[in-house]
Parts: C-alpha cells; sequence; structure tokens
C-alpha cells in the first residue's frame, strides 16, 4: 500500500507509517525543515520504493528552494532505509526545463550563488546515493533536467520528447563534474565531446539508440511499472554490495567534484554575470516566451 506524504520522518518511513501518522509527525515536528511546496513524496510500504514527483509548474524549473527540497528528501529516504527511488513529474510535457533562467537573469550575485550550490549539492546527493535510482522522463528534460536524469542509474523514456545538455546553446561551459557524469552514460568519449560541444538534443527514439535512455515505455503506468521491476530485481542481500560497487564507480567523479567545488562555483558565477550572457539570455527567454 501507498502511504502518501508531505514531508518525511526522520526514521522508520518504510516501516508502515500511514497518513495519519504522518500528519500528527508534522504537527509536532520541531519544523527543522519546511514542508515540501514543489514536490510529492509518496512510497510503498511494500516494495520500499518511493515516488518522488517534481511539481513545480509550468517546466519544474529549477531553483535553489525546489532543488534544496528534492536533496533533502533523498537523504531522508537513505535513513528510512528505503530501497529505491523513482523520479517522474506531474506535468504530462515537461520532466524539468534545467535551471530557472529567469531567476539567474539580472539577479544579485548572492542570488546566483545560492542557486549554483543548490545544483552542486544536489547532483553531489543524487550521484552519490546509495538508493536505487531510476528516472521516469515522461516529458522533455533538458540541462539541469538532464542532469537529473543522467545522475539516476537508470532512465525510462516517454516516445517524443527531448533530452539532452545545452549548456553552451545558453553560452556557457558545461562544468567538469557534468562531463563525468555523461561520460558514466555515454562513455564514448569523441560522442560525448560532440554532443556536449554541440548542445545535442536527442528525441526520445534517438536516446534509446545511442544509449543515453535504457527503456522507452508507452505510458506513464506502463513507466512506473518497469521502474519498480527495475528496482525490484536486485534482491534484498545484494543492496549493501550492489551500493557500495557502485559508490566505486562513482568515486572518482565525487572527489574530482568537491576538490574543485570552489572554483566550478567561481567559474559559474563570473560567466553568468559577464554581459553578453546575461544579454544572451535575457533574449533567449524572450524566445522562449514568444514560442508560448
Ligand atoms: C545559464 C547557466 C548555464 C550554466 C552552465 C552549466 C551547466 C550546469 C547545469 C545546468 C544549467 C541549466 O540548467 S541552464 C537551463 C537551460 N534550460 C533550457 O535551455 C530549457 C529552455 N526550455 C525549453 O527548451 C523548453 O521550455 C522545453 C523543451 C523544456 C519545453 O518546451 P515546451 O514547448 O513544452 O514548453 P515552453 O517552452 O512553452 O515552456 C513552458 C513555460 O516554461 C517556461 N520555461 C521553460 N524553460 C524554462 C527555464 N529553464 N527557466 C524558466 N522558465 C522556463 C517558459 O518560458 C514557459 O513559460 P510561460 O508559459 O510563462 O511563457
Amino acid at each position: 500500500m501507498a502511504a502518501r506524504i508531505m514531508n518525511l520522518p526522520k526514521h522508520g518511513l518504510c516501516h508502515l507509517m500511514r497518513t495519519s501518522a504522518l500528519a500528527r509527525h508534522y504537527a509536532g515536528s520541531t519544523g527543522s525543515a519546511s514542508p515540501p511546496q514543489f514536490t510529492t513524496l509518496s512510497v510503498d510500504d511494500k516494495t520500499g520504493i518511493a515516488t518522488l514527483t517534481l511539481n513545480r509548474p509550468p517546466a519544474n524549473a529549477l531553483n535553489a528552494a525546489f532543488m534544496g527540497e528534492i536533496a533533502r528528501s533523498i537523504k531522508e529516504l537513505e535513513k528510512s532505509k528505503c530501497r529505491g527511488l523513482i523520479l517522474t513529474s506531474s506535468s504530462e510535457r515537461i520532466f524539468c526545463a534545467g535551471l530557472d533562467l529567469k531567476e539567474c537573469y539580472q539577479a544579485e550575485a548572492s542570488h546566483l550563488q545560492g542557486i549554483w550550490v543548490a545544483l552542486q549539492n544536489l547532483w553531489h546527493t543524487l550521484y552519490s546515493t546509495p538508493l536505487i535510482t531510476v528516472a521516469l522522463i515522461n516529458g522533455h528534460t533538458v540541462a539541469g533536467g538532464g542532469m537529473l536524469a543522467l545522475s539516476s542509474e537508470y532512465r525510462i523514456m516517454l516516445p517524443n520528447f527531448k533530452i539532452g545538455i545545452n549548456e553552451t546553446m545558453v553560452g556557457l561551459a558545461v562544468p567538469m563534474w557534468l562531463i563525468d557524469t555523461y561520460l558514466n552514460v555515454i562513455p564514448n568519449r569523441r560522442v560525448a565531446e560532440w554532443d556536449l560541444t554541440a548542445s545535442r538534443i536527442y528525441k526520445s527514439e534517438h536516446a534509446l539508440k545511442a544509449g543515453l535512455v535504457d527503456e522507452l515505455a508507452a505510458s506513464k503506468e506502463q513507466g512506473l511499472e518497469r521502474a519498480v521491476a527495475f528496482i525490484s530485481s536486485y534482491p534484498k542481500h545484494s543492496l549493501v554490495a550492489r551500493a557500495i560497487t557502485k559508490r566505486q564507480f562513482r568515486e572518482k567523479d565525487l572527489k574530482n567534484f568537491e576538490d574543485n567545488r570552489q572554483h566550478d562555483l567561481e567559474i559559474f558565477l563570473s560567466n553568468i554575470q559577464k554581459p553578453n550572457v546575461q544579454s544572451y539570455l535575457g533574449e533567449y527567454l524572450e524566445s522562449l516566451k514568444k514560442k508560448a
């Protein structure tokens, strides 16, 4: 039975906490984190599989609060000993449009810093989690949205959507940690370099052929079934060993990131505040509006 929840208790989430108990938990909560605004989370008590649904209309664009909320949920799920996490979207068209560009335009340096640090933390949390992670990509996912999908272990996508990392089109360099994430999925360096320098965006069907996604599903329901099947394919006794093995594969990328975290922030702040980048960002935002 799925227990629909508003936020997570400190422990034991996967151990039969029901909606009423959760409501009491929040009523009496010490309030260390505010209730979720942009996500909903449900956990199936029987399978120990959580589904985190992104819900920041219209495009699930990532601002600092939204990214912080996703990262906190993952951390709490880890403590509650859930076995797996499915990431999906409440929108029928957009999984995630990447960073909220409206918040990157003509913003204070402190605001931009908050956005970038939240993006770094979200990537680190998702990429390093011992949970079995599946992105059920039920809409377009680009840039920071591509990061969410590619940092997950398995990708199931619905047909006729777009996926890719288009930062260079926005006028900025792809950070090393995102290049490493891409290479973890597309290990052919030539293809990866070409994709990222050219801001290549794949349609679902082509993404499957290229190995950027692992399966196509005809509907969200079918995608959810497939995601549950993937997570459940790992027997219980293998979970610790698989988590250690996953960590070993990703350790070098995580260490490189930690060694360069501050430098990465400085590069972003310096680039995003350049007059030509801001000017292009303004035009880009206008083009998104005109399209609507
Ligand atoms: C700039 C910093 C770069 C730093 C480089 C380092 C890299 C690290 C990782 C992440 C960086 C980023 O994420 S940069 C974000 C780049 N994102 C994009 O370029 C996506 C732009 N959007 C689209 O291409 C399309 O919207 C879509 C393909 C995602 C969906 O297309 P669709 O036709 O279905 O929808 P609309 O285009 O009509 O959009 C609906 C609605 O959403 C608004 N919108 C879309 N994207 C964003 C966004 N990224 N930020 C804020 N708002 C966005 C769009 O304007 C529409 O709004 P209105 O209905 O109000 O007009």
